[in-house]
């Protein structure tokens, strides 16, 4: 085999606690995340010239070094020892950027694993996960995807029962939010009120559709939504269009809206779209 293509998809944050700071500046966490239907496409193709190119869709994803994808396949390398014979990676991206729906994860996590298929290397769920910490908190999640509690930094995974199957009208406003600024402003602005976890993790194992979109809950919506007005005006049209629940998924801007009613979830997202273009209607997966 020498080409793989593999669909990467994003996340969205059912609740979302920052629980403390480590002495490395990054921060414990626990959270529930839900993969959802809208991803990017990613192919891995090995060539034989010794390079790693990377080709985007969008013009402002870097497709230097920076990319994950890139950074994802040079920690392979550098894992396995291995040596690159030269990649193509092409990423089709449909999931909104900067965007708090771990875009760069996703596609990272789908190169670990296409490269761990394509060099039949066996690495297998576990050794994956440790490369992909090294690249980013959220790339172990990305790697296993589906309804997981995770913790330490994001990276201390525990399965759990698959989420009631739902739709997700996903909206990001025009401006992109720096993860790294909104940990950083977290530290002084924590708020009082924190999210039902556990409770969340009850409703998950009853199945109860209603106690997981009345506990969705995220601290970091109070450091974004005070900068930024369009998360509240956000919510106020997913909510008036009858979402069952809505929250701001990871450091934002992304916001998004649970719906049982196919019909209400499409009046969301038309009146969304005709706001904020970069609006998605998708599903829990
Ligand atoms: C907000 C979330 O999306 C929730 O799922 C994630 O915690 C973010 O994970 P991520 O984007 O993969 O984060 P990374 O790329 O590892 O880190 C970006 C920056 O965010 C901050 N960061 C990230 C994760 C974490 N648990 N604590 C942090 O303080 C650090 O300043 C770090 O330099
Ligand atoms: N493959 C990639 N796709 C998107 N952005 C990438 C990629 N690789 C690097 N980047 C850079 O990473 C930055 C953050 O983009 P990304 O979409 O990963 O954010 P995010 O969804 O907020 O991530 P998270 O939810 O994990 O915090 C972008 O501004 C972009 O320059």
């Amino acid at each position: 085999m020498n080409s793989i293509k593999l669909d990467a998809h994003a996340k969205i944050n059912l609740t979302l606690d920052v629980t403390g700071k480590l002495d490395n500046g990054y921060h414990t966490v626990r959270m529930v995340m839900q993969s959802v239907g809208l991803h990017d496409n990613v192919t891995v193709e090995k060539t034989d010239d010794g390079q790693i190119t990377l080709t985007c869709d969008r013009p402002y994803v870097p497709t230097d070094g920076r990319n994950l994808a890139v950074r994802a396949a040079n920690a392979f390398f550098a894992h396995t020892g291995l040596v690159c014979p030269g990649l193509r990676i092409d990423i089709c991206k449909r999931i909104p950027v900067a965007a708090g729906l771990a875009g760069g994860s996703t596609d990272a996590a789908a190169v670990l694993r296409a490269l761990d298929t394509l060099f039949e290397t066996n690495l297998g769920l576990d050794t994956l996960c440790e490369i992909g910490l090294t690249l980013g908190a959220d790339v172990p999640y990305c790697l296993r995807g589906g309804t997981m509690l995770a913790e330490g930094i994001g990276e201390v995974l525990s399965p759990l029962p698959a989420a009631p199957h739902c739709l997700v009208v996903l909206c990001k406003p025009a401006f992109a939010v720096s993860t790294a600024a909104v940990y950083a402003q977290i530290d002084d602005h924590m708020p009082d009120v924190r999210p039902d976890t556990a409770g969340m993790c009850q409703a998950l194992a009853q199945g109860d559709y209603n106690g997981v979109c009345h506990r969705l809950y995220n601290v970091m919506e109070a450091v974004t939504a005070v900068r930024h007005a369009e998360i509240g005006q956000i919510k106020d049209i997913l909510l008036s269009c009858g979402a069952d629940g809505a929250a701001m998924s990871g450091s934002g801007p992304t916001t998004f809206g649970l719906f049982h009613d196919p019909n209400k979830a499409q009046m969301a997202f038309n009146r969304l779209k005709a706001i904020f273009p970069d609006t998605h209607l998708t599903e829990i997966l």
